[in-house]
Parts: C-alpha cells; structure tokens; sequence
C-alpha cells in the first residue's frame, strides 16, 4: 500500500467524522443556517490567505523546477479560484470585501493555520505536503461525495461551493500532492514516516474542529 493510502487509513475515523458532521451533510441536504456558512465563508477566507502562503513555502522547498511550478500553480489557483468561490459568495451575501478580509480570526482558525505554517516552515517538503494534504484530499472526497446527494449540484445557495469542490480540478491538487509525498517517503526512515502521519492526523483533527468551528459560529467571547 503507499504511504499516502496508509496515512487516509490511519485517519478514518476521523474523515468519516468530517463527512458526516452536521455541517457538512446539511451543505449536501441545503438546509444549513446562512448564517453559519456566511460564518464559515469569512473564517475560511483567512484560513485560505494563510494556506496559500504554504503553496508559497512549496516553492521555496521544493528541489526541482517541476515541482516548482506546480506549487506555483496552486498558489495561483487558491488565491484566484478557490479565493473568488468566498468573494462571489460574499458579494452575493452581503458581505463587503472589506468585512472579507478584516474579519477577526477565530480560535481555530489562528490555530490551524499557524500549525500548518510553523509544520510547513520547520520541516522539510514532506513535513509541508503532510499538513496541507488533509485540507486538499478531504474537501475533494466531500465535494464527490456531497455531488451525489440528490439537487446538491443545483441548490441555489450551496451548489456553487459543491460544484467548486467536486471538480476534476480540484481532486488533481490532492492527487498530485499524494503522488509527491509517497516519491518522497520512500528514502525516508520510520521515525520521519511517524512524524509524517502526526502531521496528518492533526490536521485532520483541525478539519473537523473547523467544521465545528463554523456550525456553532465561536467567537472568543
Ligand atoms: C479549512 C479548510 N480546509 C481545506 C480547504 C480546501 O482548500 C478549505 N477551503 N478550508
């Protein structure tokens, strides 16, 4: 089995507590609270600005121009596709480009983004590609799932973010990603495959507390 595989199996109870987090189905039913996802939106939207710095870090660690260019890419892609998902939504909800980006970070989301920045800048590319891959790999594996889910695709409100995550597009970032990693843990020794996996499972874990995050819309106080 490659490594990548092993690491979504060791992570399985916890993707399926993703998938099957109150938030996430009734993205998929099209009942969640609007206020919850405009919740989400905002939150996500300075998430995504610290994740696209991490693509940004790819290109700094990355060993050949190949890999480069591909970080390069994804980086474009964050900042210019997935990014104009939040602004149309945005727009559309009545929130200006100005609360977009001045929103105050919640808990979780300062914490999981500084996680994957701090992994990302102290390791090596492995260390960087572990915690950026559950973010990737399971909004795609949602996205598939919840585009199965009767009128999801075509719900006025959240079709559009179902649409975005199920693309081809979007689970080619993630293969790519698994593709790089499994290349490059096969020099590596046990211990760093270990450190590898905790990486993984923690940003796991910070998928879901993110989800949760945004269904009871946390402030500090
Ligand atoms: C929290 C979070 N994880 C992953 C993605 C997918 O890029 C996202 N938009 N937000």
């Amino acid at each position: 089995m490659s490594f990548t595989k092993e690491l979504r199996q060791k992570a399985n109870s916890i993707w399926t507590a993703n998938h099957e987090h109150a938030f996430v189905q009734e993205i998929g039913s099209g009942t969640l609270d609007i206020e919850a996802f405009k919740y989400y939106m905002k939150q996500d939207y300075l998430y995504l600005i610290e994740y696209a710095r991490v693509f940004a870090l790819g290109v700094v660690k990355a060993n050949d121009l190949n890999t480069m260019a591909t970080f390069a890419a994804y980086l474009q892609s964050t900042l210019h596709e997935e990014m104009s998902l939040h602004r149309s939504y945005a727009q559309r909800l009545g929130i200006t480009n100005e609360e977009l980006e001045h929103t105050i970070a919640a808990p979780t989301t300062i914490a999981y983004s500084s996680y994957m920045i701090s992994e990302a800048q102290k390791g090596s590319l492995a260390h960087l590609i572990a915690a950026i891959l559950p973010c990737a790999w399971s909004y795609s594996e949602i996205g598939k799932r919840l585009a199965t889910v009767p009128g999801a695709l075509e719900h006025p409100q959240y079709g559009e973010w179902v649409r975005m995550y199920q693309d081809d597009e979007f689970e080619a970032i993630a293969d790519w990603l698994c593709a790089k990693l499994d290349e490059l843990a096969i020099t590596l020794g046990e211990a760093e495959r270990k450190q590898l996996e905790d990486i993984f499972l923690t940003s796991s874990r910070f998928e879901y507390l993110f989800w949760d995050m945004s269904y009871q819309q946390s402030h500090w106080e």
